[in-house]
């Protein structure tokens, strides 16, 4: 139940959230003693009393200033408890989402995420923040302000159980039709999210084809599908609240009906009627305010239950392998590997390789024969279907997934920047890089030249995926990065595809040197590339079952 998943996180917190309850319950207190005061001080006013009205006076004034203030604290503390839970909840479903597997974000869809990580616990927060702050003191003033009508007047007392059933009728009337509208609402809102998303990142395609007006047309219409669910959910929202307190204020004025028939036979004075009455208004506000709660709770369950779908889908158990590694030697062998996408042919059925530390492996061959998935087999982006693959001769699946990825400079066929500067891009994460060792990688790269033309050099920005430079130039940075690592094992899928001729030969003449020791697979079909290698292997081959030929 998605409760849970907000009471752990909430747990940590106990202290500030009793903190919060116990201030409540005063604040709720103090607004209970106001109609009973006030209503001592019109009794005083019109004369039913012939006390001295300045202590009551000074009564009033202190529960109105108590209540002020305390309803001032219990804001400040709800929004720092709201927002240290949300804190919280964002890294963790933040860093639960870097943790899943590779398979799970090939068929999630990223503005579902987005939203979620985003606007919708934002939306979360506020829920939290209005209910912490509030329901405990709208509970109290509710059950209190119902206790002090019965016991003033048991027939006054007959209020609660009209409007309870009233109460519990509207929410179950409203509640599903609200969480469905919230539903549809959150998700056009999604869909205008991603559509927003992959709009901008093909701007130049829309350009280039001059789509701009169909493009604009099918935002315009999801805009308008947003707008009518807002207005339709909102609707909804908007008429819970008010219809209960509606239906508690015509109880309300029933009951003064009746009290006034009391005064005029004797039975009742102004004052006590007038008490009446402030409870019966304060009973009001709670009330309303409880049914808004409710309708905000169905909205909040929908974030909530998407939250735990999230948070309950397994992260690639990797991270929990035992076996630590080093530096590896970069010895590699596929034994009987089977592999298919969920759902696709197989790609792999009994592929058998091995791969001696220090080797240059090339992989070529037709597109879409799975060159670029046997090298994410063995960062275990998938996890294989039969068979064994191993590093040094251990099982990759024994091994703590960062140790194993850390052996590898893998450069990817897309190289993936970020917006940042050059130098940022080329040491990821690693803080303040070696000058020397940053210069080397960026010359092995055949980097160095673009970057001194550039007109700040290391520091220039690269925009949005790396959208200021060449597609070379990208590939560079790419190279450099892993170059950077100096890792035991390079993985180069098509790393110089965008290389002028000269560049890759510059690139392949500095690599005989600084790849001497490490093992590398080259993913390429361009000569210069395939030259460096000691074995050239055609991916047909692998397909096939059975055992690689071995270098001759
Ligand atoms: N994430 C994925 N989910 C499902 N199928 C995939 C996925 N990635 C690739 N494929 C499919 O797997 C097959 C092999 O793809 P892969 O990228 O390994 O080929 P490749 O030999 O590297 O091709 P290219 O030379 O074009 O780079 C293709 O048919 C492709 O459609």
């Amino acid at each position: 139940m998605n409760l849970n998943l907000l009471w752990n996180r909430a747990r940590p917190f106990i202290g500030e959230i009793a903190t919060l309850s116990g201030l409540s319950l005063l604040s709720s207190l103090a607004a209970l003693a106001i109609p009973w005061l006030a209503g001592n001080f019109l009794a005083g006013v019109v004369g039913d009393v012939g006390d001295d009205l300045y202590p009551t006076v000074a009564l009033l004034l202190t529960a109105l200033v108590t209540l002020a203030i305390i309803n001032i604290v219990v804001a400040v503390l709800s929004e720092h408890a709201s927002g240290r839970i949300l804190a919280g909840l964002r890294r963790e479903v933040y860093a639960h989402i870097q943790a899943m597997p590779l398979s799970f974000h090939d068929h999630s869809r990223s503005g579902d995420l987005l939203a979620l990580m985003t606007y919708e616990v934002e939306n979360l927060s506020r829920f939290l923040t209005a209910t912490l702050a509030n329901v405990p003191a709208m509970i109290m003033t509710a059950a209190g302000a119902s206790l002090l009508l019965f016991l003033i007047d048991p027939t006054i007392g007959l209020i609660v159980p009209i409007i309870v059933p009233v109460f519990f009728i509207l929410a179950r009337l409203f509640g599903r039709r609200l969480r469905n509208a919230s539903r549809r609402f959150r998700k056009a809102e999604t869909d205008l999210i991603m559509l927003a998303e992959s709009d901008l990142e093909m701007i130049s395609a829309t350009k280039a084809f001059a789509t701009e007006d169909s493009f604009q047309q099918r935002y315009g219409e999801a805009i308008e599908k947003a707008r009518v669910l807002a207005v339709a959910q909102a609707r909804l929202a908007a008429v819970l609240g008010p219809a209960l307190a509606l239906a508690a204020a015509i109880a309300a004025i029933a009951i003064l009906v009746a009290g006034n028939g009391q005064i005029d036979n004797g039975g009742r004075t102004p004052g006590e009627v007038f008490t009446f009455l402030l409870y019966a208004a304060l009973l009001t506000r709670p009330v309303g305010g409880l049914a808004e709660t409710y309708g905000a709770f169905q909205i909040a369950r929908g974030t909530l239950a998407r939250l735990e779908n999230v948070l309950s889908k397994p992260i690639e158990d990797g991270y929990a392998g035992t076996v630590r590694l080093g530096r590896a030697q970069g010895a590699i062998r596929l034994e009987n590997v089977k592999f298919a996408y969920p759902g696709r042919p197989t790609i792999f059925d009994g592929l058998n390789l091995s791969i001696a530390p220090g080797q240059i492996v090339a992989l070529t061959g037709e597109n879409g024969l799975g060159k670029s998935t046997l090298v994410r087999l063995l960062l275990r982006f998938y996890e294989i279907d039969s068979g064994r693959i191993t590093l040094d001769g251990i099982d990759i699946s024994d091994l703590q997934i960062q140790d194993l990825r850390r052996q590898f400079g893998y450069v990817p066929q897309q190289p993936l920047l970020f917006n940042g500067t050059i130098a940022q891009n080329i040491a990821f994460d690693a803080t303040d890089p070696d000058p020397v060792a940053l210069k080397r990688a960026i010359d092995l790269a055949q980097a160095s030249e673009f970057i001194d033309r550039l007109p700040h050099g290391l520091s220039t920005r690269v925009g949005d995926h790396g959208v200021r430079l060449s597609g070379g130039q990208r590939q560079r940075i790419a190279l450099a990065r892993a170059l950077l690592r100096d890792p035991p094992i390079y993985i180069l899928d098509e790393a110089t595809s965008m290389y002028d001729l000269d560049s890759e030969a510059a690139f392949v003449e500095a690599c005989i040197g600084a790849l001497k020791g490490r093992t590398v697979i080259i993913i390429s079909h361009r000569p210069a590339s395939l030259a460096l290698a000691d074995r050239v292997l055609d991916a047909t081959d692998l397909r096939l079952g059975g055992q690689a030929p071995e270098p001759g």
